[in-house]
Order: C-alpha cells, then structure tokens, then sequence
C-alpha cells in the first residue's frame, strides 16, 4: 500500500497547475497550491500515508457528512420530512432548484441541504459549534482539531448565496432557527481544519459498519452507516457525482478546500488533499488519484 500510495502521488504530481484554487471565499484564495497528500486508514487500524497527509487543510463540505451523522443520530429518520436523499445535478451552491421544489433541498450534501441539516442541529444543541468540533476530535482521535476562524469570518462576510438560500427556505417554512446565527454554526464547520491523516480516521466508521474502533464507540448502526455511504455515492461529488461513480466508483465526499474522502466498506477510508478545482469545485489531482487508487486495488462497490 505504502509503494501504491507513493507512486499515485507521482503520477497525479503533473495535473498541479492545470486546476484552480476555491477564490469565491477570499481566506481561501491564499492557499498554496501544489500541495498534495493522501491518508489511507485500514479497518484494521493501519493507517499508510505519503506527500502532505498531515498538513491541516479547510474541510468545507466534508463537514457536511459530520453534520448529517450527528442529525441522524439524535433525529434518526425524522430529518428526511426537511429534505431529500436524491441526487441534485447541480452546482452546490445552486437556488434554482429550491424554488421550483418549495424549499425543500435535494439532498444533505448540497449547501441548502446541509443549511437545513445545520438548522436541525441548532436546535438540538446549546452550542452547535463546540458540538461538532468535540465530535470531530473524537472521530479522528486528535484533539487538536480547531476551527479556523478567519475562513468562518470570511464565509460570514461573503454569505450572500448561502443567506439567499436559507431565507428562501425559511420563507416556505423549512427553517426554524434565526437564519444568521445557523450560518454561523454552518461556516464554522466548513471551516475546521483537519489533515489527510484526520479526515481518513474520522472517516473510518462508515467503511466498518458504523464503529469507531479507536474510540470504540459505536457511531452509527451498520444500515445508518450505509445509508450515508449510499448518499455520498450519489450525492457527494454535486453535479460531478455521476463522473465520480464512473471513474472512482466509491462513496465520496469533497469540500472546496481541495479534500475529498472516500471510503471502501468493510477495508479502508482514504482522504486525498490538492488545492486546485476543476469546474465542478472537485479536487483536480484528487480525483485522479482516487480513480488510480479503485484502479490499482482492483476494487470499487459497484
Ligand atoms: N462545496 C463546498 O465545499 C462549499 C462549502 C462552502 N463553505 C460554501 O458554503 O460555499
């Protein structure tokens, strides 16, 4: 595996350059680009790393999945009366949707959807933020995981697609909280910081049956953990999920910051980090990777 991850790094090396980093959240434009690094986390609790797997990056959407498991766990399936779990075909951060369908999200993996999910939590929890932070450190076994709060500051200032979204929701009555203090709670987990290393442990759940095995705790029954891994496969690449699937063929999730991590059930969760985009806001060097990865282990869920 140590050999695998290496020689992938080198192949997908070349594409740095060709992709663009995420400049819509200005404390994001300023990210190094030709950073590049990929954690693999075995059910086994091996974890094989190469390039910058331990460099701490911005999350973004990733959080998303950390959000819709703390709601299925206390809310179970009473969160899908708020929204969907069917696939979107459009931009994350697409309004057009949400109107024609009354304020009711696609799915939890789309902004509006992981606003809605965000909102569900506000209302579960005193303080939303520290929750989540909390959870994270325990998932991926490191306490220091912190939130970056100029990134948060920054989404706050440059809110107006996301505030568009979740006061259209609320004007259709699908939102219960104050709509800028659930924007706070949300870009707050966009904005924590986590390494390759981190975001592969914290993954590791869903590629074994909903248990922890470093905390031991059980996160998720086994069907709640496949159900999410269902929705990532169809949901959690955007309007790119479909490319995804065809090319990787695994459960994923991606977030701007350049980080997507999928998981391979009953084996491993992996993350793979590289600051440039493409169109779709999805990792350049991050997808070819992971298709090299399903490749070369000969391996993909379908
Ligand atoms: N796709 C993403 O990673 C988007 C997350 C980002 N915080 C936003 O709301 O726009």
């Amino acid at each position: 595996m140590q050999a695998l991850l290496n020689e992938i790094l080198d192949e997908v090396r070349p594409l740095i350059g060709q992709g663009k980093v995420a400049d819509y959240i200005p404390a994001l434009a300023s990210i190094v680009p030709d950073q590049l690094g990929i954690a693999v986390y075995g059910n086994d609790g091996q974890l094989h790393v190469a390039g910058d797997a331990r460099t701490p990056f911005s999350i973004q959407s990733i959080s998303k999945v950390f959000s819709l498991v703390q709601a299925i766990g206390h809310s179970g399936e009473d969160i899908w009366q708020r929204l969907g779990h069917e696939p979107s075909g459009q931009p994350f951060n697409s309004l057009v949707q949400l109107e024609f369908e009354r304020g009711r999200p696609r799915n939890p993996f789309i902004n509006a959807g992981a606003l809605v999910i965000c909102d569900i939590n506000q209302s579960r929890y005193a303080a939303p933020a520290l929750s989540m932070r909390d959870f994270v450190r325990r998932l991926s076994d490191n306490p220091e995981v912190t939130v970056d709060n100029h990134v948060a500051e920054s989404e706050y200032q440059h809110r107006a697609r996301n505030a568009a979204a979740a006061y259209l929701m609320q004007s259709f009555g699908n939102f219960h909280n104050e709509v800028e203090a659930v924007l706070r709670s949300y870009f707050s987990c966009c904005a924590l910081r986590m390494s390759c290393v981190d975001l592969a442990r914290a993954f590791g759940f869903l590629a074994n049956q909903g248990f922890c095995q470093h905390s031991g705790e059980q996160v998720l029954s086994p069907r709640q953990s496949k159900q999410i891994n269902a929705i990532m496969a169809t949901s959690g690449l955007y309007d790119e999920a479909g490319n995804f699937a065809y090319r990787v063929g695994l459960p994923g999730k991606s977030g701007v910051g350049g980080g997507i991590v999928a998981v391979v059930p009953g084996q491993f969760s992996v993350c793979v980090w590289s600051p440039e985009l493409n169109a779709a806001g999805n990792s350049l060097a991050g997808m070819k990777a992971l298709e090299l990865l399903s490749q070369r282990i000969g391996w993909s869920v379908f």
